[in-house]
């Protein structure tokens, strides 16, 4: 574990800034102050003991007369790779089974509902080396792959929803794709999200492994809320945030995997604005650590060639669609992050705001048919 990385944002100005600036400090950077959440001193515990940070935060919404509160409990996971890139397939994967497997139990302690792993979480985020092999070798069937099996059994014992980001090959024409797998509770697949837009960006060499989703931008309609998955890249396009909304999204999770040099400032900001403009919940995941490679890559950036792809800077958080956030996790260790949100907030900030209402959106839909199309001429006044 980097002991030299940065450890947080939060941590440096609660250490550094009086009380009394420090809460006018996160008024203004995180909006009204997410309240903690009690957890077991058992879950507390067993995180300590496993070594994984544990935060909990509440959002609130009004009492209202005709609904009664909506709560739900969610949990976000970010952690490191278990094993070396170069240690056998199987017993990586079965390695970071094992690690999530006793970080979910320390969620069921603390009564989450549903639970979202980071992006293909089973496996290094070796994409950046170019080669095929070893690594398509964790590709794996989202409907009864190894994976997908062991989250079922999890599911079931803990009757929780379980979305597990993997990268999934089916196996008629041997596609690859980037997919979440989505379990009920009652630990069916209730179904799939594959990722819809593929970075092409720095050492993010995506496209040469796997397929633009073709799962449009389904929502799963769980025992507790309507959930969707906008995987990684997708967070820096807002109209695949509003697209899920529009289907009627209540939480959307963005399992990722992106590092400091690139991507750290926009980080607080595209999760939190996508809950604000769609009157949802957002959950955005990232993983934690610096992942070494045997072959040396380049960048094709005229730097030389090197063994890593940076560091994952961690720092899951949930927004929430009054603007408000939690604090992230730590930016160097694995963790759990526990937030109870009640869904009702959805509505009420809807109600204030009206951003759907207000939309014009068969206006948009009739101006971007014309801007797709070849002999578009942009409307602008000389
Ligand atoms: N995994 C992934 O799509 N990363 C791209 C880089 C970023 O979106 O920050």
């Amino acid at each position: 574990m980097s002991t030299t990385e940065f450890e947080s944002l939060d941590k440096c100005l609660e250490s550094h800034l009086p009380e009394e600036e420090l809460k006018e400090v996160k008024r203004i950077l995180y909006g009204k102050e997410t309240k903690k959440l009690e957890l077991p001193s058992s879950a507390v515990d067993a995180a300590t003991d496993r070594d994984f940070e544990l935060k909990g935060f509440q959002f609130d919404a009004a009492q209202e007369q005709l609904r009664p509160p909506r709560k739900v409990r969610v949990g976000l996971v970010q952690h490191h790779i278990v094993l070396p890139t170069d240690a056998p397939v199987m017993e990586q994967v079965n390695a970071m089974h094992s690690r999530i497997g006793e970080m979910v139990e320390v969620a069921a302690m603390c009564g989450v509902n549903i639970i979202c792993f980071q992006e293909t979480w089973t496996m290094p985020f070796a994409f950046c080396t170019r080669e095929k092999e070893p690594w398509l070798e964790f590709s794996e069937s989202a409907e009864n792959g190894h994976t997908t099996r062991f989250c079922q059994e999890l599911a079931t014992k803990h009757n929780m929803v379980i979305i597990s980001p993997i990268l999934e090959r089916e196996d008629v024409h041997n596609t690859v794709w980037n997919t979440a797998v989505v379990i009920s509770n009652s630990g069916n697949v209730l179904g799939k999200s594959r990722k819809h837009h593929i970075p092409r960006i720095g050492d993010f060499n995506e496209s040469t492994y796997y397929m633009e989703g073709d799962t449009g931008h389904t929502v799963f309609q769980t025992h507790f809320g309507k959930i969707a998955v906008n995987i990684c890249y997708g967070r820096h396009h807002p109209l695949n945030w509003f697209m899920y909304s529009m289907n009627g999204a209540e939480i959307i999770f963005n399992p990722s995997a992106t590092v400091g040099t690139l991507s750290e400032p926009m980080w607080p900001i595209e999760a939190r604005n996508a809950a604000i403009a769609n009157h949802c919940f957002t959950c955005a995941i990232n993983r934690v650590g610096t992942e070494h490679f045997k072959s040396e890559f380049t960048s094709g950036d005229g730097q030389k060639a090197h063994h890593d792809f940076g560091h994952f800077y961690g720092s899951s958080y949930v927004a929430a669609p009054d603007g408000s956030r939690t604090p992230g996790l730590s930016r160097t260790r694995d963790g759990l992050l526990v937030v109870e949100m009640d869904l009702n907030l959805n509505r009420q900030i809807s109600d204030r705001w009206n951003f759907k209402m207000t939309g014009r959106y068969s206006e948009y839909a009739e101006e971007l048919t014309e801007a797709v199309r070849p002999d578009f001429k942009p409307k602008i006044v000389k």
